[in-house]
């Protein structure tokens, strides 16, 4: 059974129609890396996914559960992890704190120390107030949030927009690991250096509609990333060598 599995979705806020039949599937233990231009249809899907924002039809499953009828509460208590662009942290409380709260709302969350594990970067800033950690640590924060709900599926928006180079290249180790632990991950990036290194399928969306799809390997040789993005791949590859 996919961990998701989508089929013919199309979107719409009022009478516009944003996404137009959209196919997909995300594996446990893969990275799923979204591409586009700006305007897309990217945080759309996302947010169709989560059944947040806009109406959707066609069919959404995960772990073989029909979500379109489901509130985004009830989707993520599938085990579903949702991180914004703008990432959602509660800014008053501790980083433990933080990561309490979302352990909560399951029956066995993953024990703090393994979490520390995968994310040590957190572990001297436990008893800090989220709002005072960088946008990378906040980051980190909603990673450990959702390890801490033992997530089967990471939806993440942009999750490098705005870090650092090294906190970029942190970011993919962490999606890399939490993919090996079998978690399904789905990115939308526009780090097009980093979804060639941690990406295992990369999902085109033009339009509203998922116009190529293949592995990494296969990207760089039908030359995509220029003809739909216009990215020069040599040259994103020498910058991403670069940081
Ligand atoms: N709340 C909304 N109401 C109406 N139209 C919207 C809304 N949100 C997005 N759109 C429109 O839907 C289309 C897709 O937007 P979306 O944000 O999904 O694209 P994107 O690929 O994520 O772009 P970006 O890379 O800039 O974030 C755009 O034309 C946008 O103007």
């Amino acid at each position: 059974m996919e961990t998701l599995q989508v089929t013919d979705l199309k979107s719409f806020y009022g009478k516009a129609q944003v996404l137009h039949g959209i196919d997909l599937v995300a594996r446990a233990g893969s990275v799923t890396a979204i591409l586009g231009r700006n305007g897309a249809g990217k945080t759309t899907l996302l947010q169709s996914l989560m059944r947040l924002g806009p109406r959707v039809e066609g069919e959404i499953s995960v772990l073989g559960n029909p979500t379109t009828d489901l509130s985004s509460d009830a989707i993520a208590r599938l085990g579903v992890g949702y991180m914004p662009q703008d990432v959602r942290v509660f800014p008053r409380l501790s980083v433990r704190e933080n990561i309490q709260v979302a352990a909560r709302s399951v029956k066995s969350p993953r024990p703090l120390a393994e979490i520390l594990r995968l994310l040590p970067e957190i572990e001297t800033k436990l008893d800090v107030p989220a709002s005072n950690l960088s946008g990378g640590q906040q980051q980190m924060v909603g990673m450990a949030r959702c390890l801490s709900m033992r997530c089967k599926l990471l939806l993440m928006d942009e999750p490098t927009e705005g870090l650092m180079p090294r906190l970029v290249t942190q970011v993919g180790t962490i999606l890399k690991s939490l993919a090996e632990e079998g978690v399904a991950v789905v990115i939308v990036e526009q780090n097009v250096g980093l979804v060639l290194e941690i990406g295992d399928v990369i999902q085109i969306v033009e339009k509203g509609q998922i116009k190529w799809h293949g592995s990494p390997q296969e990207v760089i040789s039908a030359n995509v990333l220029d003809r739909y993005l216009g990215v020069n791949v040599n040259e994103n590859s020498k910058q991403i060598g670069a940081s």
